[in-house]
């Protein structure tokens, strides 16, 4: 008899009934921001990315923070497959970068990833992603000397560096022009190749709207799924 398959075969991400209120007067539920009655996310093996889009205040960056486990929920449940339970990477708007140079910042990433490395491995990853994110020419600059679209370059690699199984980024695209917006398509799409599951926000339509696998949108406090053909 074939073996039943469990829940963490069947999908990467499972949601039942998740909702969240805004706080509010303690005896009072809070208004209702989002509810999810059900949702199974696999990505497409190697391709593409989800695009969460919304209106201002919808609840994006809300529910990327319920899914990346930084911020309880207010009733629902919800599931990350195994391997990737607990490794789940968001990435702020606006990334804190840690107050050395831009190679320092990579060095401590590597410092302190989930899998041990040795030394000489955690130095040829910080070459390797001073180069994946064409910072090779500002590793020792100062990292808040960076300009806005160099930064969020440092954060991705940083984040990067550990290949988390899953990374949310929330609006990633915000700060960046438009040829910044289509390098860091590409490299979403190298990162997707990799085997890395990406969900992203943003309210606008550019290079990461066209990439994207599936498009999820929140309006009227639910969730809008959109499976992209192709
Ligand atoms: N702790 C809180 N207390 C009260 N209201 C909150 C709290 N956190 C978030 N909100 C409200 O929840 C709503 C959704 O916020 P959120 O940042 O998730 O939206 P968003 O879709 O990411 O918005 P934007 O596109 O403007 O970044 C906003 O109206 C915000 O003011």
């Amino acid at each position: 008899m074939p073996k039943p398959r469990t829940l963490a075969e069947e999908s990467l991400l499972w949601v039942r009934d998740l909702q969240y209120r805004l706080p509010d007067a303690p005896t009072s539920p809070g208004r209702l921001l989002w509810q999810i009655p059900s949702l199974e996310w696999t990505p497409d093996p190697r391709r593409g990315w989800v695009h969460l889009s919304g209106d201002n205040g919808s609840g994006k960056t809300t529910l990327l923070r319920v899914l990346a486990g930084m911020q309880p929920a207010s009733g629902g449940e919800l599931r990350w497959q195994k391997g990737a339970a607990g490794q789940i990477r968001y990435l702020h708007q606006q990334p804190y970068l840690f107050d050395t140079s831009v190679a320092g910042n990579l060095v401590l990433a590597a410092r302190w990833q989930p899998q041990r490395r040795s030394a000489g491995e955690q130095r040829d990853q910080v070459e390797a992603m001073l180069e994946w994110s064409g910072l090779s020419e500002h590793a020792r600059q100062p990292a808040r000397s960076l300009s806005g679209g160099e930064r969020a370059r440092l954060a991705l690699a940083r984040a990067w560096l550990s290949r988390p199984p899953v990374l949310l980024l929330d609006e990633p695209a915000a700060n960046l022009d438009q040829a910044a917006v289509e390098q860091l398509a590409i490299r979403l799409e190298q990162m997707s190749q990799a085997g890395c599951a990406v969900i992203l926000s943003s309210h606008q339509d550019n290079a990461l709207s066209h990439g994207c696998t599936a498009r999820w949108t929140l309006a009227e406090v639910s969730l809008h799924t959109e499976r992209m053909p192709g």
